[in-house]
């Protein structure tokens, strides 16, 4: 029991540090073992992202506005969440490599330049 407990807890640290290129790789072997990668084109990947994010907002929809941690959802509707969020990241990974671009390099360079761009004195 004790192992178990240790081996579960290892397994949600792990989880917890998943890094972007670890999951672009699952998201290569995934498309891999079904032959999937002839429909993994930047198009078809951007329009399937835009379609998780349209999901994502179905949610939301009509709701008004939410609180921050959304305390008052019922847990199958927080997972809900946890999922469309889930499926817009791994598209929008999986474009990235299909663009040939290094999302955690750009998303890194990008957040420089937006501090540049808005420097902290200049913010209220
Ligand atoms: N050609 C495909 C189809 C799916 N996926 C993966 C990436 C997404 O994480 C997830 C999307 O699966 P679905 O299209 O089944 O979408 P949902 O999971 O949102 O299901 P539903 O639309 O029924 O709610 O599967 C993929 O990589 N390539």
């Amino acid at each position: 029991m004790e192992g178990e407990k240790k081996a579960m807890q290892e397994e949600n640290t792990k989880m917890a540090d998943v890094s972007l290129k670890d999951l672009s790789k699952k998201l290569e072997d995934f498309a891999k073992e079904r032959d999937w990668e002839k429909y993994h084109s930047p198009r078809n990947l951007l329009l399937a992202m835009v379609g998780e994010v349209g999901e994502l907002a179905e949610i939301f929809m009509w709701k008004g506005e939410v609180e921050k941690g959304l305390p008052n959802w019922k847990e199958a509707e927080k997972e809900h969440v946890g999922e469309e969020l889930s499926d817009v990241l791994l598209y929008l990974i999986r474009l990235s490599d299909m663009c040939g671009i290094d999302l955690g390099d750009a998303a890194t360079k990008k957040i420089v330049k937006n501090a540049i761009k808005y420097p902290p004195q200049a913010t209220t």
